[in-house]
């Protein structure tokens, strides 16, 4: 069944988000212009060529090299306002986006500079572009942890407006148990926890995250596919896994669009939502991603809605503006002739 225009704006919140993986090739040469920075690429087509991932890893290198432009707070806000300019036309009404304050801070670039750029346009996108927001300060894992908590101290020092943590970076090799402390300080201080966990790295991590680190929610998960008693848990938990096809495919965490495990995940009963992850290098906002997927697995409206009713209710939203995203949905399935 052809799906209507007005699916392309199905209503939704993003949970998995780095606004960093938003820096699209156009903006990184005009701050790069702007910083009097050189950057290693002659031209546009250049850069582009660069964006063949075969890993994780490989994204990492480049995402970590494009970041280099961002220098003031200046650049944060403009980064921060073309992402939610075109996350609005993607249909996104709420969003949880994830920043590394680490690695700008290892850059030289200060805390201020990095979260107050964000949050300033943070604070006012409910009124410029219909879009609530929370921000999480995610940290590395493949830095040595003493370096995370420390950033965390200085964080919470200055009161920085973030609404949660996050654990992100190369993640083989960097489990989840090392970060219990810095995890424990978070949660004592009032934040939600979110780690990513199941990308490329085992099952067990997912259960690590949960168990040792406490976290609301999983980034990605899909390795927990392998055990069945970890999915079954999962299951009975409505533990909410934010999945990102798109980056996945570009990751080689599969082979194809149609070689994913959403379907099979949405039939296991999982609790799952679809995310844009690094949307600049990974060719696809949200709206990509659930066009992409209705295209390949022919998704009914019913199940795109009960992809997005998912998105709000795993989102740390406030009651009130959870009640109104619901109505959206609701209202977006009445379109469709969904009853
Ligand atoms: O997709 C990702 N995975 C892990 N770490 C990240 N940091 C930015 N994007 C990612
Ligand atoms: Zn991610």
């Amino acid at each position: 069944m052809p799906i209507s225009p007005s699916a392309a704006l199905l209503p939704c919140a993003e949970l998995h988000l780095h606004i960093e993986g938003t820096l699209e090739p156009e903006l990184i040469f005009e701050l790069a212009d702007r910083n009097g920075i050189d950057l290693p690429y002659a031209d546009l087509e250049e850069l582009r060529a660069r964006y063949q991932f075969t890993d994780l890893q490989s994204f990492l290198d480049l995402y970590y090299s494009n970041m280099e432009v961002l220098r003031t707070g200046a650049d944060f806000a403009a980064m921060t306002r073309a992402y939610l300019r075109r996350a609005a036309a993607a249909g996104v009404r709420h969003v949880e986006m994830m920043v590394d304050p680490q690695a700008h801070l290892l850059r030289g670039v200060p805390l201020e500079e990095c979260i107050n750029g964000v949050a300033g346009v943070l604070a006012t996108s409910l009124e410029e572009f219909g879009i609530s927001t929370v921000l999480i300060a995610a940290f590395l894992r493949d830095r040595p942890i003493a370096e995370a908590e420390d950033v965390l101290r200085q964080l919470l020092a200055m009161d920085a407006p973030i609404a949660a943590i996050g654990l992100d970076s190369a993640e083989v090799g960097n489990p989840p148990e090392g970060f219990v402390e810095l995890y424990r300080m978070a949660s004592a201080a009032g934040l939600k926890c979110v780690a990513h966990a199941g990308e490329e790295g085992p099952a067990h991590y997912v259960e690590q995250a949960l168990d040792l680190l406490k976290a609301d929610r999983i980034d990605h998960g899909i390795r927990a596919l392998d055990d069945p008693a970890l999915v079954a848990r999962l299951v009975r938990d409505r533990v909410p896994l934010t999945v990102c096809p798109l980056s996945n495919v570009r990751l080689r965490a599969v082979d194809t669009l149609a070689d994913h495990p959403l379907p099979q995940m949405l039939a296991l009963g999982l609790n799952v939502s679809v995310n844009s992850d690094d949307p600049a290098y990974f060719d696809g906002y949200v709206d990509d991603n659930f066009a992409a997927l209705q295209r390949t697995f022919g998704f009914s409206p019913d199940q795109l809605a009960e992809l997005a009713v998912n998105s709000v209710e795993s989102s740390f939203a406030s009651g009130e503006r959870r009640a109104e995203l619901l109505e959206l949905i609701r209202a977006w399935r009445a379109a469709q002739g969904v009853s």
